[in-house]
Parts: C-alpha cells; structure tokens; sequence
C-alpha cells in the first residue's frame, strides 16, 4: 500500500514554484523563446508573431480551420525493451486504423534534448536492475508521490527548456506517454505552455500489476491501464473512473492479426519440423538466467535411453552480445539456435511450444497472444513482481528461479505432460488481448475528436488562444 503523505496540490504548488524560479515572469502560456541546441538540427525559431512558418515552408495560417494531419508524439525510453515495443504498436496501429490522418513521432526525448544523468537513463538502469537491492531501494523509496514529484521536479528545473524543445519541435496535437517517468514533466510544459485544451495527453501503463505509482497522474486524459489490477491503483492513486481505460497491454499488431502455420515457420526458420521447440529468452537485454537454463535444457531435452533429442531449442538473447557469444561457442547435444536481437518476435513465437523468460510484461503479453505456456525463471523487483501472480495464478505458466527445475517441467511437457501443457495453452489464450492496442488508438482518435475547434488551429496560434480562454 502507498501511503499518500503530501496532497497533490501542496506538490503542484511546489512544481509550479521551480518553474517560475526558472523561467521568472516568461511562464506565461504566450511566451517564445529562442532555444539553439547542439542536439538537433531540426529547429524553428519564430521570429516575431507575424510568421508561422512549418519545417516545410508551408506558412500554417492557410490550414487554419480545415482538417489537416494530426501529430502524435510517443514518448518512450529504452529502459528495457518493452516501452519501446508498446510504443511501435502504437504507431502501427495509428497507421493501420487512420493512414495519413495522424503523422507519429516516437522519440524518447529526454535522450535527445537532455544531459546527464537523463539521457543516459538505459545505462543507469541496467547498473541499477543489475544490483538488485539497489533497485529494489530507489524504487520503493520514490513511490510515495511528494517524494518523486520532488526529484522529478527538481530535474524539470535544470532541463526544463531543453524538455519543453524537445516536445515543441514535435508540434504534438496527441502526446502518448508509455514510459513512467513521462507524466509530470511533459505534463508541466503543457501548463505552462497553455496548450492543455489543445493537446490530449494520455499514459499507456506498459506494467501488468506492480507499476510504480509515478505512472498515475491525474492531470492526463486518459490512462490505459492494461489489467483490472493496474486500474484498481490508479483509482487509489487519484484517477477518476472517467480517466481509466482497461483494453490490454499494447502489443504489436503483426502478433495480433498474423495468421501463421506453424509448418512454414518452421521451413522458413531452418528449424526441425517435426520435434517441439522451446523459446528461451530475457526481454530486449537478455536478462535472467539464460546461460544455466540453456545448458540444463542441452541435458534434459536429450533422451538418452534413445540417443535422439525430445526438443529443440531457440535462444534469443536480444542485445546482450556476450550471451550470444558464449552460447554460439558451446557444443550442443539437441537441436539449438542462438539469435541475437530479433524483430520479427511473433515468428519465432509462432513457431516454438512454449517460452521461458523473465517476468517481462511485454514478452508475458505476446506469448499468450501466441498461446504458449510460460516458465517464468526471474523478475525485476518492483514493477515486475506482480507479474508472476498474473500468469500462474491464471493457470497460464509456472514460477521456478532453478534452471534445473525449469529444464525438468519443458522435458516433462515435451513427453510425459503434454496434456498440462494443452491446458496451460489454452489458459494464455484466454488472457490474450490481442485487439487491445486496436482499442486504445480508436479511444484517442475519439478524444482527439471532442478537442473540437481548438484542435484546429494552428499549433503555434493555439497557446495565444488557450491563455485567454
Ligand atoms: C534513500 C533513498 C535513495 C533513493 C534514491 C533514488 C534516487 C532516484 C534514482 C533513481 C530513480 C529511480 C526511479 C524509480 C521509478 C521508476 C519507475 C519505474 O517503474 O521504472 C521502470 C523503468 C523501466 O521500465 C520497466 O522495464 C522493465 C524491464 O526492464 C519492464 O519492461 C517494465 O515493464 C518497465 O516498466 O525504469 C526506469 O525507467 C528507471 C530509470 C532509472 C534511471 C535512473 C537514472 C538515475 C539518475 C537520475 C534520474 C533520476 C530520475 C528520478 C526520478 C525519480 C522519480 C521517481
Ligand atoms: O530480440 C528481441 C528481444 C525482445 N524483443 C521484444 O522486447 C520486448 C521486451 O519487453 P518486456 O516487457 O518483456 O521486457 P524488457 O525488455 O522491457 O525488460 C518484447 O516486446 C519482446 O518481443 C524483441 O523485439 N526482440
């Protein structure tokens, strides 16, 4: 339970001070500024109020009322490799849905715009998640909300302009935030900007249960939360039941509508046609225990009474090249494939029987899509802990941190327990929500809707506007 120890207002009082303190009299919702960085090329300075001119030349008051492309900024981080996933479900199924009607941008703009330590966040979280007990401290110890609103406050002051750079560029009409740490800072700039009637901002919670509560504000439009559970703690954290939306966590829309034969997977995957195949993998680093798991399943999958393999195995190590190494060089009694990153995922889940991983949300999502038992062998503490209730309280997988216990329970799935792994399959299918990133771009294409005249607009007339209304 979080205990809520300073009300919402004393902290938006405290925020709206650092940023006064930084911007001094200019906060106002008119105001420009001319903003030079060496980070990007890309940028407009507006001279004076008489010219509006797009990136293209195209001066903007000529679209002033008639409909015109909408721009959707996504903002994501590649703290793991789940944001970014969600994120490009998103943007795809913007696409799918509207075509030309929406123009996506999906940026991690911190890491663009910012210095250190901001934008160099995926390093310090893989130090951080690599020393457990760290992680574990700094993410319990900033849930209480004055406690991360102070922190995340304190670095809006000293980025605060290169922040709000890296979201104007972008001229969003749609900001989507599928990262934790995106709510309160892009959230202040729309303040402050007076663009909070023009720009619809919405969260897209990538945690199936034990997010951290810097996921909740209750300044944003909508907040897809992708389980009852996850919606349950942001009405705790404040949010209205008129904010809340649960359709599923976004996944790629190449899971969600592929039809695929597992027979010609296998043929194009070079695989063995005939004998079941495990996934083995630890998110987009290759976290976990892959190695040991990888080396008990070589024994365990082999039969040696017959001398011939009861399984093959496919690894993917995502981007953590030494794994993949060490993995390539090892002799191999059964059948193995060891990859690297992969971006073709709903392929090689289409194509094995089921998966070990650690309790990654994004990877938990797509295997049930795919229907595959799950033997969850790790998981990060805080976000990714209630993930493993998920999954074997619904009868969809198990939970063992022993490579040998989880070599033992894919063997007996591939001989004596085919009939457990049947029932486990048919549980994911149950808990799919394939259609879910579908449901969330139609609810905000429909919010974008309700935005009526203002949305209009051209952006750089609109905050002018907003501030008077
Ligand atoms: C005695 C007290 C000392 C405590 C000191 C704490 C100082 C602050 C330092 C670090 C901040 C820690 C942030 C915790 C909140 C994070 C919220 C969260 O859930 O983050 C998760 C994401 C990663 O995404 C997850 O990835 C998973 C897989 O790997 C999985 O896919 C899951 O679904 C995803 O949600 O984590 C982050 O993005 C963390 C980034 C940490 C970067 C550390 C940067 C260090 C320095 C300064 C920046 C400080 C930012 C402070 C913000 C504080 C407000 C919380
Ligand atoms: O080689 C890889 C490894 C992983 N992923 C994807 O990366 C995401 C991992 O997200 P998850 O939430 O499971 O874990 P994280 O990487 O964030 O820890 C999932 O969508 C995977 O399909 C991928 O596309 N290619």
């Amino acid at each position: 339970m979080v205990m809520k120890v300073a009300s919402p207002k004393n902290v938006a009082s405290i925020t709206e001070k650092v940023w006064q303190r930084v911007y001094g009299n200019h906060g106002s919702s008119s105001s420009r500024y001319h903003h030079h960085s060496h980070h990007h090329k890309r940028r407009c300075c507006y001279e004076s109020e008489d010219e509006y001119e797009d990136d293209d030349g195209t001066i903007q008051l000529m679209q002033m009322g008639a409909e015109r492309t909408k721009n959707v900024l996504i903002l994501m981080s590649d703290t793991g490799g789940g944001h970014r996933a969600s994120a490009e479900a998103i943007r795809d199924a913007f696409r799918i849905e509207f075509g030309d009607e929406y123009r996506i941008f999906v940026k991690d703009v911190w890491k663009e715009y910012t210095g250190w330590p901001l934008n160099n966040m995926e390093r310090s979280y893989k130090f951080m998640v690599k020393h457990v007990q760290l992680w574990k401290v700094a993410f319990h110890s900033t849930s209480p909300r004055w406690i991360h609103s102070c922190y995340l406050a304190a670095i809006a002051a000293y980025y605060a302009k290169e922040v709000e750079a890296g979201l104007m560029e972008y001229k969003p009409d749609i900001i989507i935030s599928v990262h934790p740490l995106m709510q309160h800072i892009p959230l202040w700039v729309l303040k402050w900007q007076g663009l909070q009637k023009k720009v619809v901002f919405v969260t897209v919670i990538t945690d199936l249960n034990t997010c951290h509560p810097t996921w909740f504000h209750p300044g944003v439009n909508r907040c897809y939360c992708p389980s009852k559970e996850v919606a349950k703690r942001a009405l705790y954290d404040g949010l209205e039941e008129s904010q809340i939306r649960v359709f599923g966590l976004p996944i790629r829309p190449s899971f969600a509508r592929a039809v695929l034969s597992k027979d010609d997977l296998r043929k194009e995957l070079e695989m063995e046609p005939d004998i079941p195949a495990v996934l083995l993998m630890g998110g987009g680093e290759g976290m976990g225990p892959v190695k040991k798991t990888a080396l008990a399943l070589g024994e365990s999958l082999y039969d040696k009474d017959q001398g011939k393999p009861i399984g093959q195995l496919i690894i993917i190590c995502g981007r953590n090249k030494a794994l993949a190494s060490t993995l390539e060089s090892e002799e191999w009694k059964i059948p193995v494939k060891v990859r690297g990153f992969e971006t073709q995922m709903e392929k090689w889940m289409g194509t094995c029987d089921c998966i070990i991983t650690k309790a990654g949300p994004g990877t938990i999502a797509e295997a049930l899509i795919r229907g595959l038992p799950i033997v969850l062998n790790d998981f990060i503490p805080g976000q990714e802990k209630g993930n493993v209730p998920y999954v074997v309280e619904n009868r969809a997988g198990v939970f063992t941190r022993s490579p040998k216990e989880t070599a033992r329970i894919v063997a007996e799935w591939f001989s004596t327990k085919t009939d457990e792994l049947k029932r486990m399959s048919e549980n994911a299918l149950k808990l799919a929500q394939p259609e879910a990133v579908f449901d969330i771009v139609k609810d905000i294409h429909e919010l974008a809707l309700q935005r009526g005249p203002l949305a209009n607009i051209p952006y750089d007339l609109t905050s002018s506007f907003t501030s008077f209304i």
